[in-house]
């Protein structure tokens, strides 16, 4: 308040040329004082030079003012630069990581791993972006720990993937019934060319958003999700209503768009800059309202769970888990102090903010990276029929022909072949093509001493295609995965996930030449993806219920993949139809 009366004090009795002199004075200083901080950076790395605020943006469009996404732009400063090099964002100064090797710190299972946090400062407290939640939460030996230990145990419990399965399955049938509704089942002698015309129904992603917002919203709050329902009403031009579901997710995705704004810009340019702060304003709204829905679906949960009697077995979703963390509905209770990794964690029951602050992460994270996945697995397989074809001799010999036997765990462990495919689509085109780390101390990297709070970027997208680590790397071959021999000897000891995969070794460790980490699909150590396990689910039962049926035709065979690619990277369109499998 006194900052503004003083600005208006100040305008009131200045003239025009003397607020331009002023102005003109900072942008001086400014830019003095950002070259000054830049010629005498520690650990001068190449890369392009900085332009002062948008750092190297300008490097987002080629000569012909074509505009890029971070992966190509990545892509060719890696080739330009070499292994390593800086990128500025804005002030601040990026180191980015292109090979393997630089990923053993940075993927370090040990809580003493100076590389678990994945951001710097302490601005954007009011958004939930210092110590809420797990993606975003910085309060490393603090808050993190205990949201991220009782964040992976709700969705690593074995009894979650018999039920992940069974809601996998009800919504590939639910999207198969929306799918024959508007025609994109098709015969020889059916083929509507007014569909084929309009591209807003027959764009894969548009479909599998809606498919993976429902399924995370049935793992995380329990309930089935209406995002498919809605948009099926609305294109057969039925009422479609506003559900609970629905303004949750929809108000989850503008809070995602608002994350941005936060790490952007910091707190006074948020608060004092006219336009942005009237959108500063709205992102805050609608997470005051996301924050308030949410609160409703706990307090509602809580009761129910009060009422439900100790012997009677409760929901089996991320919701429950958390609201009965460390209360006398837990097994566990006062049993633990847990350890995560090698450190303590001690157990309490989880307040209500840190709930919302988790249930946000998983719809986030559980959405656009598996349904893009799922994307580039349908354009990659449409372009390799002889990939294709193992994939069903796979499907055919488990499933013996029957198109519609439900699927079992069972199955989907002897889908080797399909998690193949999975797998080597995620190395091509990762979804996730850069990550973010921060020393917490001091550290040689590359030969660099960096000082603490240094950002690493590390570049998924060129460590998953390193010669060293695989033969012919930028071909699609899923045999690499499938045929693949773990030697225990060269690489002094292994690492498995969830999966019971190696993470460590690259497919040419047989012949010596083994590269540490080169398959990064979920990333690495202490802040591995604790969705893994679900996704790999989700993905097995989505290809194997869709191609034992379907063959699946993309409209122009020929159309290069339209990706858009920010730190994720998403398919913006792949236009398809769907006949019955002969
Ligand atoms: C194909 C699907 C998915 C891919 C490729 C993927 C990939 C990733 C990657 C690369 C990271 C960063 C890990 C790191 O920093 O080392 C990550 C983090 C995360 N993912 Fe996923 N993910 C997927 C699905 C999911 C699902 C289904 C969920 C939720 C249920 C989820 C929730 C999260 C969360 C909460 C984090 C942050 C973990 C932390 O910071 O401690 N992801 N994911």
């Amino acid at each position: 308040m006194l900052l503004l009366s003083l600005t208006f004090l100040f305008l009131k009795s200045t003239s025009f040329y003397d607020i331009f002199v002023l102005f003109t004075i900072i942008i001086v200083f400014y830019i003095f004082r950002f070259y000054y901080v830049y010629y005498t950076r520690p650990n001068k790395l190449p890369g392009p030079i900085p332009l002062p605020i948008i750092g190297s943006k300008y490097r987002m469009f080629t000569k012909n003012f074509r505009p890029i996404g971070m992966d190509e732009l990545l892509k060719s400063l890696n080739s330009q630069y070499g292994d390593i090099f800086e990128i500025w964002f804005g002030s601040e100064r990026a180191v980015v990581l292109c090979h393997p090797k630089y990923m053993i710190k940075m993927h370090q299972t040990s809580t003493k791993s100076k590389y678990i946090k994945r951001f710097s400062g302490s601005d954007g407290k009011d958004y939930g972006l210092v110590d809420s939640g797990v993606f975003n939460n910085n309060d490393i030996h603090g808050s993190w720990k205990f949201n991220r230990m009782v964040f992976s145990n709700a969705l690593m419990r074995p009894k979650l993937d018999r039920d992940a399965l069974q809601w996998t399955v009800e919504l590939v049938e639910e999207l198969e019934s929306c799918w024959n509704r508007t025609g994109i089942i098709i015969d020889d002698n059916n083929v509507n060319k007014e569909l084929i015309d309009n591209n807003e129904i027959i764009n894969l992603p548009n479909w599998m958003r809606r498919f993976t917002y429902d399924m995370i919203y049935r793992i995380a709050i329990g309930n089935k999700g209406d995002a498919l329902k809605s948009y099926i009403n609305n294109l057969c031009g039925l009422n479609s209503y506003e559900t609970e579901s629905n303004s949750i997710i929809k108000s989850t995705q503008t809070y995602a768009d608002g994350i941005m704004y936060f790490r952007l810009f910091p707190e006074y340019i948020r608060n004092y800059f006219p336009y942005l702060r009237g959108i500063i304003r709205r992102y805050l709204d609608n997470k005051m309202y996301l924050d308030g829905k949410l609160t409703e679906i706990i307090e509602r949960r809580r009761s129910e769970i009060e009422k439900t009697p100790l012997d009677e077995e409760l929901r089996n979703d991320m919701l429950t888990s958390f609201i009965i963390t460390n209360t006398d509905r837990d097994m566990h209770k006062g049993k633990y102090v847990e350890k995560f990794e090698e450190e303590e964690v001690v157990i309490r029951p989880m307040k209500n903010e840190e709930i919302c602050g988790n249930l946000m992460d998983a719809f986030i994270g559980g959405t656009d990276t598996t349904a893009n996945l799922f994307c580039f697995i349908v354009y990659y397989l449409a372009h390799h029929p002889e990939v294709l074809a193992c994939l069903r001799q796979e499907i055919d010999s488990i499933f013996q022909d029957d198109k519609t036997r439900k699927i079992t765990l069972k199955d989907l462990d002897n889908l080797k072949y399909c998690e193949s495919i999975i797998k080597e689509v995620s190395r091509l085109q990762p979804i996730v093509s850069s990550n973010i780390r921060l020393n917490s101390e001091d550290d040689d990297i590359g030969g660099y001493i960096w000082p603490a709070n240094t950002m690493f970027l590390l570049f998924y997208g060129a460590i998953s295609k390193r010669s060293e680590a695989w033969n012919e790397p930028l071909k699609f071959n899923p045999d690499r995965f499938y045929n693949y021999i773990i030697n225990d000897k060269i690489n002094g000891g292994n690492e498995y996930d969830d999966l019971g995969n190696n993470k460590n070794v690259g497919e040419r460790s047989e012949s010596g030449d083994d590269i540490k980490n080169s398959f990064v699909m979920f990333g690495g150590g202490l802040r591995m993806c604790p969705g893994r396990k679900l996704a790999i689910i989700e993905l097995k039962c989505l290809v194997t219920m869709i191609y034992r049926k379907y063959d699946v035709e993309l409209i122009d065979i020929n159309a290069p993949l339209k990706i858009k690619s920010t730190f994720i990277t998403t398919c913006d369109e792949l236009l398809f139809r769907l006949k019955l499998r002969k």
